[in-house]
């Protein structure tokens, strides 16, 4: 099958890859040569560590750089694609625009998929022609080692689009859980909930982050705890999700104060060095 992916950023690439670990020809698209090259390059990296540590054979990491191309040109990624899958940054004017463009160019039998994790996807599904052909695929980061997808249903998508999608990307391995298209999905809105609850409880002196996380990786077999893994996904990017779940769903999700008080502060967690731990190059530096 030919696909493409639309940005070769963080999410773009591991998807592209995974496209392409499952057989399909893949044209990888960015708005200059740097970016597509650095998501090409990024590829190739994490091909090679799979080779490293044996979960890779040589021959599939060959074969799948071959169905892999980047291009700079919307019309000529798209032009042959049975499937396009967009992970260009979470802006609703930029996505609609992108798939505008995309409506124009790619067959009118296509498939679109928008990778976002919190915009309405009946709203983006409504900027193309055929919308009953749009669906949500909320991959998680890093993609290629991520089984979890959150299937998005628009108001719009029929059920021959949702069954090519979930067969498309179970037999890349994935894991589908198909949901309506609601403010937070299922993924967001239980993550954040949960988040913001362990940081009201920081502010309520219930116990130090570090037991707080402990109790819900030994006690709840968390893999990672509420408060290192709003440090890993950033304290800027969880407060953005709570606001525009508060405005959506209710108070339930208004933002707690130490949060927006360590935004403020540029305190966002894993990439600015601290959060609620602090840490160097990805990794915490303040273990007991
Ligand atoms: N980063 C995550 O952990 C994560 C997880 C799940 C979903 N998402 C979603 O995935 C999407 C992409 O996020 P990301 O973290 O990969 O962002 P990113 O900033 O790493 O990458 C986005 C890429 O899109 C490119 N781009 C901008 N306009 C474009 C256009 N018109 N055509 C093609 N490419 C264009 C940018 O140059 C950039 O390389 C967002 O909707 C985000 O909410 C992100």
């Amino acid at each position: 099958m030919q696909t493409a992916v639309l940005g070769a950023g963080s999410m773009g690439h591991g998807i592209a890859q995974v496209l392409a670990m499952a057989g399909h020809d893949v044209t990888m698209r960015d708005v200059d040569d740097e970016r597509v090259q650095a998501g090409l390059d990024s590829v190739e990296a994490n091909l090679s560590k799979g080779v490293d540590l044996g979960k890779v054979s040589e021959a599939d990491r060959e074969a799948t750089l071959d169905r892999l191309a980047g291009a700079t040109d919307l019309d000529a990624a798209v032009r042959d694609a049975d499937l396009v899958v967009e992970a260009v940054p979470e802006e609703m004017d930029l996505k609609r625009s992108v798939f505008a463009e995309v409506d124009d160019a790619a067959p009118a039998d296509c498939v679109f998929a928008t990778n976002t994790s919190s915009l309405s996807v009946t709203e983006l599904a409504s900027s193309v022609s055929h919308p009953e052909r749009f669906v949500g695929a909320h991959f998680f980061n890093p993609p290629h080692l991520m089984d979890l997808v959150e299937v998005i249903r628009a108001e719009q998508t029929d059920d021959d689009t949702e069954a090519f999608v979930v067969d498309l990307l179970e037999e890349a391995g994935k894991t589908c859980v198909v949901v309506e298209d609601f403010p937070g999905f299922a993924t967001s809105r239980l993550g954040v909930a949960i988040g913001a609850e362990a940081i009201r409880m920081v502010e309520q002196g219930v116990a130090e982050p570090a037991a707080i996380d402990r109790a819900m990786v030994e006690g709840y077999n968390f893999p990672v705890g509420p408060l290192e893994l709003t440090d890993r996904v950033g304290l800027d990017v969880r407060l953005h999700i709570l606001q525009y779940l508060r405005e959506e769903l209710g108070e339930r999700f208004h933002p707690p104060a130490l949060l927006k008080r360590k935004v403020r502060a540029g305190k966002l967690g894993v990439k600015s060095g601290e959060g609620f731990y602090r840490w160097e190059d990805g990794e915490r530096v303040d273990r007991d």
